[in-house]
């Protein structure tokens, strides 16, 4: 990162290690912010990640290091943000979740746990916006990076597998998804709050990319079935 600022610059970056699942990790890194630059303006909550499975194969411990990932690591960076520096000083704040309008079927617990990141960003833009802070989540579709591969190379190439799911018919780039965030995070974004915007080259319009097997176990309701229910004798207590 410290690579790519152009010379002349007076921008600086500063790598301080922090597991989001720790608090007094997450209370040091935002406590070392403000030492070390004497402010924090704007907070990116995108630390996070899931594997594949199906809720049935799902143990409490897989489920539990997801949710802790990605819901309860999200609300430590906020409160500890909020008491090191926002609350009395303002600012804004993305958070980066999952498309869930329709669900996750595969990646259920991860979707959960966005899904309260999303109710939770509602919640705040109403309870902080006297402290001057706005908050925002970016749900981002598709978007090809090296490291995310990576991780899903076991399961196949998720992210071509993702092209025909997607109208613009192609991965995003994490470049696509750091243009959204540095227009939430900026004065362009001063009268938004509490909103999500999806950048997903229309992912979340379209299908939902899970097969439902031909099955039959969803019978129709009869009406005349449930009267002649009804109407047998009641066994007496
Ligand atoms: C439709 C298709 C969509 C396919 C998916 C397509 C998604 C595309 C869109 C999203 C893209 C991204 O998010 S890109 C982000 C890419 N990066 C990531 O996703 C990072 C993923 N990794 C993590 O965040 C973490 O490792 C995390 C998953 C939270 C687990 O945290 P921990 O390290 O604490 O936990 P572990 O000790 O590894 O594991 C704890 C338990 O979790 C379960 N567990 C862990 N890894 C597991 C695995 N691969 N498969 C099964 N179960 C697993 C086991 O029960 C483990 O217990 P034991 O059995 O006792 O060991
Ligand atoms: N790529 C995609 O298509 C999509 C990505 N997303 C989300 O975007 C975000 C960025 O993902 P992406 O860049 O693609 O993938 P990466 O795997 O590169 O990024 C995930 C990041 O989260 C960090 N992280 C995970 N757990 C913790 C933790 N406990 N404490 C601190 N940091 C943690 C990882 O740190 P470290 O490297 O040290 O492990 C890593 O830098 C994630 O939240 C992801 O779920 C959402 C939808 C789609």
């Amino acid at each position: 990162m410290a690579a790519c600022i152009p010379p002349g610059s007076t921008a600086q970056v500063k790598a301080i290690p922090c597991n989001i699942r720790k608090e007094d990790e997450v209370k040091n890194l935002m406590s070392s912010v403000v030492s070390e630059f004497g402010r924090l303006d704007f907070l990116v909550n995108n630390g996070g990640g899931q594997f594949q499975s199906p809720v049935s194969m799902l143990s409490l411990k897989g489920w539990n290091a997801v949710v802790d990932t990605n819901l309860n690591g999200t609300f430590l960076c906020l409160r500890e943000a909020y008491n090191a520096w926002m609350a009395e000083n303002g600012g804004a704040v993305v958070n980066i979740i999952l498309l869930i309008s329709k669900g996750r079927p595969g990646i259920a617990h991860s979707a959960a746990a966005r899904a309260g990141i999303d109710n939770l960003s509602k919640s705040l833009a109403v309870e902080w916006a006297s402290n001057g802070i706005r908050i925002n989540n970016v749900a981002p579709g598709s978007i090809y990076s090296v490291t995310a591969a990576e991780n899903y190379k076991d399961i196949g190439d998720v992210f071509r597998h993702a092209i025909p799911f997607t109208p613009a018919k192609r991965n995003g780039t994490t470049e696509e998804v750091s243009a959204a965030v540095t227009f939430l995070l900026s004065p362009a974004a001063a009268f938004i709050t509490g909103e999500t915007i999806k950048v997903d080259g229309g992912w979340d319009l379209y299908q939902v990319p899970w097969e439902i097997p031909e099955h039959d176990r969803m019978p129709a309701y009869n009406w005349e079935k449930i009267i002649e229910e009804e109407d047998k004798p009641k066994a007496k207590l």
